[in-house]
This record gives structure tokens, sequence and C-alpha cells, in this order.
């Protein structure tokens, strides 16, 4: 069994440091005054959400997300992102994956279309060149056939790394831009761009969500150095530009959120624990506020500035809902808070902010 380290108690006992020393900023461990100094900004998360939630209006159409990813190992990851989608408001969401992934991922819920599409290498491995080809074609063509219905992707959550199906996904990448249909990558998706960055190179309806591993791989691959925690800032900001501007939600005790122009930070609420998952929520509660912030801008009514931008917006939403959802969960839980308790909180948590009615 994997099990993820908690930093809780590291946190704990920088915390009590923080309380304990006389104040001063000067006096804080380096590490504290590292995340306190890098050049970011604040974001009132809860007003983000208040502002891109829309109101449940009869007349609007159905919005729908997809999940690409879920394989032989990983179901749990696409599951996760995909119903958090549709708590969060999705109307549909559909999830993409192996044929093994399918049935099991579709007896996790009936409210989720499952399409068993995807295929991993050793399905083929007796085939011809040309025959691969033309398994890559229909995968290919079997999502494309869906992509206009789609107001976002989530790409990565369980996807595995396997070469065949990576190769498919880099294609449908490309689909998704031709389309303009925005994208989220997390999990294996950013496994996948960290080795081939033109692939979200420049698509500013791109958002990487890396954590604290992922964000690392990137950071060597693209600034060629280490992770800098003092500039913490800063350096997302360079690696955000780098990119061409994509935006970059760096996932950790803060969150941090860059277009390679501004950073944001989202630090409310929270829990301390660190059970698996929790990114997955992310990501799917991402599609869903960067598709909802993306119709606010085609309003004619609304002047959005250079900070305002969907993707900027989507995450910070997606940042400050999911903390309080976990948050929440543990006030309930405490040790024993699951991925599914706080799925189960984000309907509370978002309407304690942004009421129904
Ligand atoms: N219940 C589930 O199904 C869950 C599945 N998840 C999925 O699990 C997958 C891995 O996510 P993690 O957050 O654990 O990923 P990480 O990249 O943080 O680490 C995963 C593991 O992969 C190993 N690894 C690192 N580089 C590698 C490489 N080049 N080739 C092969 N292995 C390498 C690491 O040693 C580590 O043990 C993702 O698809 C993610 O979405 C997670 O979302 C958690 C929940
Ligand atoms: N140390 C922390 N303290 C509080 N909240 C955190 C901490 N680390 C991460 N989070 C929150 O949990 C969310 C998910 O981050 P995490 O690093 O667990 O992602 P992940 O490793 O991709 O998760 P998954 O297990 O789903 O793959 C972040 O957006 C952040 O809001
Ligand atoms: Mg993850």
């Amino acid at each position: 069994m994997l099990v993820k380290h908690s930093s809780s108690t590291v946190l704990r006992r920088q915390q009590f440091l923080v309380r304990t020393l006389c104040g001063s900023r000067t006096h804080l461990p380096k590490l504290i005054r590292a995340t306190m100094s890098s050049k970011s900004e604040a974001a009132d998360a809860e007003s983000v959400l208040r502002t891109v939630t829309p109101s449940l209006d009869p007349k609007r159409h159905k919005g729908q997300a997809a999940v690409i990813g879920g394989c032989r190992e990983y179901t749990g990851a696409p599951y996760f992102a995909a119903i958090s989608a549709l708590k969060i408001g999705a109307d549909l969401s559909h999830v993409f994956c192996t044929k093994d992934a399918a049935p099991v991922i579709k007896s996790y819920s009936p409210e989720l279309i499952v399409h068993p599409v995807l295929e991993e290498s050793y399905t083929i491995s007796q085939f011809s060149e040309e025959e691969k080809r033309k398994v890559e074609d229909k995968v290919i063509g079997e999502v494309d056939k869906w992509m206009e219905r789609f107001d976002c992707l989530v790409i990565g959550p369980g996807l595995g790394r396997d070469p065949f199906l990576l190769e498919c996904v880099s294609k449908i990448m490309l689909l998704a831009k031709k389309s303009n249909v925005p994208f989220v990558v997390d999990g294996d998706g950013l496994f996948l761009v960290t080795n081939s960055i033109d692939l979200v190179k420049s698509y500013p309806l791109a958002v990487l969500t890396p954590n604290v591993n992922e964000y690392k791989r990137l950071v060597q691959k693209v600034l060629n150095c280490e992770v800098d925690e003092e500039n913490a800032g800063d350096q997302l900001r360079s690696l955000a530009k780098q990119i061409g501007g994509v935006t970059i939600l760096r996932k950790g005790k803060t969150d941090l959120i860059s277009n390679g122009e501004i950073v944001k930070s989202v630090s409310i609420y929270g829990s301390p624990r660190r059970c698996g998952g929790q990114g997955d929520i992310l990501s799917g509660g991402v599609a869903v506020f960067l598709s909802w912030a993306q119709q606010l801008k085609s309003d004619p009514e609304r002047n959005f500035s250079p900070s305002e931008s969907p993707a900027i917006l989507g995450c910070i939403a997606a940042s400050g809902l999911l903390r309080k959802a976990a948050a929440l969960a543990f006030t309930k839980h405490k040790r024993s808070t699951l991925t599914s308790d706080i799925i189960e909180c984000l309907g509370e948590s978002l309407e304690d902010i942004c009421p129904a009615s």
C-alpha cells in the first residue's frame, strides 16, 4: 500500500514556532518567511467564488465536463475528478478511460457517462505498425465526436504512463486546442506534458495543476534548476512565462497560481489530513469554474481586466472551495477523513458562500 507522507507534523511545528516567536517577520524561520515573502497577492477566494458561480437559470444549456483518465491501476482518480465536477455544478460529466477501467468507474456512480475507448500497449502488442495507427485513429475519433460538446477537459487523473496511451492523449490535446476547449492537466497528464512542453506551450486555455513532485519535475525540465522556496512566487511566474503564459496552480500548504504575469495565493481554510485524491477534486473544480469564468468573459457587460483571466479565476475559485470542503470534512471526520468525505462537503461549502436561492 502506498501511504502519502503527512506534512502536518512539520506544519504544526512551524505554526508553533510562528506563535512563540515575537511576531517580527525577520525572526521567522527561513521556510515560513519564504512562503510569506514570495511576491504573490492573497486572492479573495470567496469573492471570486461569488463572482464566477452562475445563478441557477433554467434557460442555461447543459454544461459538460470530461475527464481523460482511468486505466488498470487507477480508477479512483478519474472518478473523483468527474464526480466533483458534477457536485460543483457541471450538468453532465464524462470519463474517457481504458476498457478495463470503465466497468469499475461505471459501478461507482450511474451519474457519470463512461467511454471505454483508451487502449494500452499490452492490448495491441501483437499488432503491426499500420494496425496500431488504425487503433490510434479510432481512439482519437471516439473522443473527437464529443469534443464540441465539452466546456472543459481534465486530462490526466489516473491516466497511467503507458506510451501508446499517452501518444493518443497527446493527439487529444491537439484536438482540444483546435476546438478551443480549455483543459486542466493533472497527474499523469503532467508527466506527458513535462516531457513534451509544446503540447501546452502558449495555449492560454491550459491550466497545469502540479503537486510537489510534479512541480519539481516541471521546474527541472523547463527552467533547468531546482525548486526555489525562497522565491516561490517569482519562480512560478517565470515557469508559467516560459511555457508561453499557461496558467499553473502549484498545490501545497498555500496554493500559488500564476499565468506568467500575476501571482495569486490561496491559503484560507484547508485540512491537515493529506489523503490521496484531493488533487483530483481540485482538477474537476478548476474545469467547472474555468468554464463558468470563460462564459462571464464573453458577457459584453463585463469588463475583464488582465488579472481576471478565466483560468486564474477558475483556479482561485476551485482552490478556495476544495480547501473549505476539506476543512469542513475534517471537522466531521477528523483523522478518518477521506476524499469521498470531502466530495460530500462540496455542496454545503459552495452553498455557504453562494446560496442557490
Ligand atoms: N485513488 C486513485 O486512483 C488515485 C490515483 N491517483 C493517480 O495516481 C497517479 C500518480 O499520482 P501521484 O500523485 O502519486 O504521482 P507522483 O508523481 O507524485 O508520484 C507517483 C509515483 O511515481 C513514481 N515516479 C516518479 N517519476 C516516475 C517516472 N518517470 N516513471 C515512473 N514512475 C515515476 C514516484 O516515485 C511515485 O512513487 C496519477 O495518475 C494520479 O492521478 C492520485 O490522484 C491519488 C488517488
Ligand atoms: N500541506 C497542505 N496543507 C493544507 N492543504 C494542502 C496541503 N497540501 C495540499 N493542500 C491542498 O490540497 C490540494 C491537493 O493538493 P495535493 O498536493 O494533495 O495534490 P495531489 O498530490 O495531486 O493529490 P492527489 O492525491 O489527488 O493526486 C491543494 O490544492 C491544496 O489546496
Ligand atoms: Mg495528483
